[in-house]
């Protein structure tokens, strides 16, 4: 099956002969383009591309015209908690009225929310409602996606959780990744005994998820009043220990220490980032641990954004993703993403993009088959609604800039 895109106004994120693992520092900027340009796909990869001007002569089972349209590497959504039983309006309007997220929480709100009603939620009725949220982020341009446990909290639920994100694995066109993250908060029968639930994670839920394959990555909330940076070191050399790279939360509230925890056990990302000073700069300039911020949480709650400037302009990558999750960010919209970044986290656009895309599949090991367009990568691709330039994207905000979605070479 050959698709042919013709007359492509620009065509954004090429490679030709270098090809990219990620971007960073002032790199971000310098977005590579081919403006009028044509895109060859060959079942399901990308064959060829260049400029309309010297197009070769060549056959396509089907030709779409994409004049005045954009095409750009589908996003790479490299944090979300899709797989949820029930969202949380309730706490929304505690916050609007001055509780503020550690209070839910200690209060058997936030997360043992979500985890109780998890519990009493089937797994087809799980996987129904999240395969729904991806059809919906799908159509807002995203190709690929990390989803994570964590809402479960017990072994059965939290197996629960990791088999209904291996279904979606399986039937969804998109790659989906799976992290494991019983360690999100303490259940309320430990809460008087973190050792019994760090050692229940050790030594019963970690051996099943590996030993089914269930997971990718181990998470791990490293945060005060959830788990320490002692209680984060054990977890993740346990991870370790069975296969699973860490990809954990980091430094959301506070300056916890997570970002070094992380580093120290190689993490492939540290996500969140609202605290961070000189000293994790300096850990991440160390490590090849990916910075991944998420302004989407930062906006719902109201506190302060991450410093992406500063991450920048010191040399390192920045991901950028979602968290869509029924708490802190009932949102899986990364267009609105964009938006946030470009004019809370004051990224320029390519910079957000190249945050969502190559970065963003870094960020779950993908960089070799998504992120950009080059040959023979997956051709998991966004044909634009009639526009400019690459900036009008976040510009248009709380719109959807899709107009349809190429994926595995499949239009949709
Ligand atoms: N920060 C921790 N975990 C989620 C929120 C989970 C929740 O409140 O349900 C996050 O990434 O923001
Ligand atoms: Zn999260």
């Amino acid at each position: 099956m050959r698709l042919l895109l013709t007359h492509i106004h620009e065509l954004y994120q090429t490679e030709t002969v270098h090809r990219r693992t990620r971007v960073a520092g002032a790199e971000m900027a310098e977005m590579p383009k081919l403006h009028n340009a044509w895109l060859l796909i060959e079942n399901g990869l990308i064959h060829s591309f260049g400029d309309m001007a010297s197009m070769p002569e060549m056959h396509a089972d089907e030709t779409i015209d994409a004049c005045g349209r954009l095409v750009l590497p589908a996003w790479c959504d490299s944090h979300t908690h899709l797989v949820f039983a029930a969202p949380r309006e309730q706490e929304f309007e505690y916050r609007i009225k001055g509780m503020s997220y550690e209070e839910i929480a200690r209060k058997g709100g936030g997360i043992l929310n979500s985890a109780r009603r998890l519990n009493e939620t089937s797994e087809e009725a799980l996987y129904d409602s999240a395969y729904e949220r991806l059809l919906e982020v799908m159509a807002q341009g995203t190709g690929a996606i990390e989803i994570k446990s964590g809402y479960g909290l017990t072994t059965e639920s939290e197996l629960k959780m990791l088999r209904v994100i291996r279904k979606l694995k399986e039937n969804a066109p998109v790659p989906v990744k799976a992290s494991f993250l019983a360690a999100h908060a303490y259940p309320l029968e430990y809460k008087n005994d973190h050792e019994a639930y760090i050692k229940l994670i050790i030594e019963e839920m970690l051996p099943r998820v590996a030993g089914e394959g269930l997971a990718d990555y181990m998470d791990a909330f490293c945060e005060e009043g959830f788990f320490s940076v002692a209680d984060t070191d054990r977890l993740l050399e346990a991870g370790w220990k069975h296969g699973l790279k860490p990809k954990i939360h980091a430094n959301q509230l506070h300056y916890s220490g997570g970002v070094q925890v992380g580093v120290k056990h190689n993490a492939v990302s540290v996500d969140h980032l609202e605290c961070v000073g000189e000293a994790e700069i300096e850990c991440l300039r160390n490590s090849n641990t990916i910075p991944t911020l998420l302004p989407g949480a930062a906006f719902f709650l109201g506190i302060q954004y991450q410093p992406a400037r500063k991450i920048i302009d010191a040399g390192l990558p920045v991901c950028l993703a979602t968290d869509y999750n029924p708490g802190t960010c009932p949102s899986g919209n990364v267009p609105l993403l964009l938006t946030m970044a470009c004019t809370q986290l004051k990224m320029t656009p390519e910079e957000a993009v190249h945050a969502v895309t190559l970065n963003g599949a870094a960020a779950m090991e993908l960089q070799n088959e998504l992120g950009t367009i080059a040959v023979g990568k997956k051709a998991n691709l966004i044909l634009t609604k009639k526009m400019n330039s690459l900036a009008y994207i976040p510009y248009d905000f709380g719109n959807n800039p899709v107009h349809k979605m190429i994926l595995n070479g499949v239009l949709y």
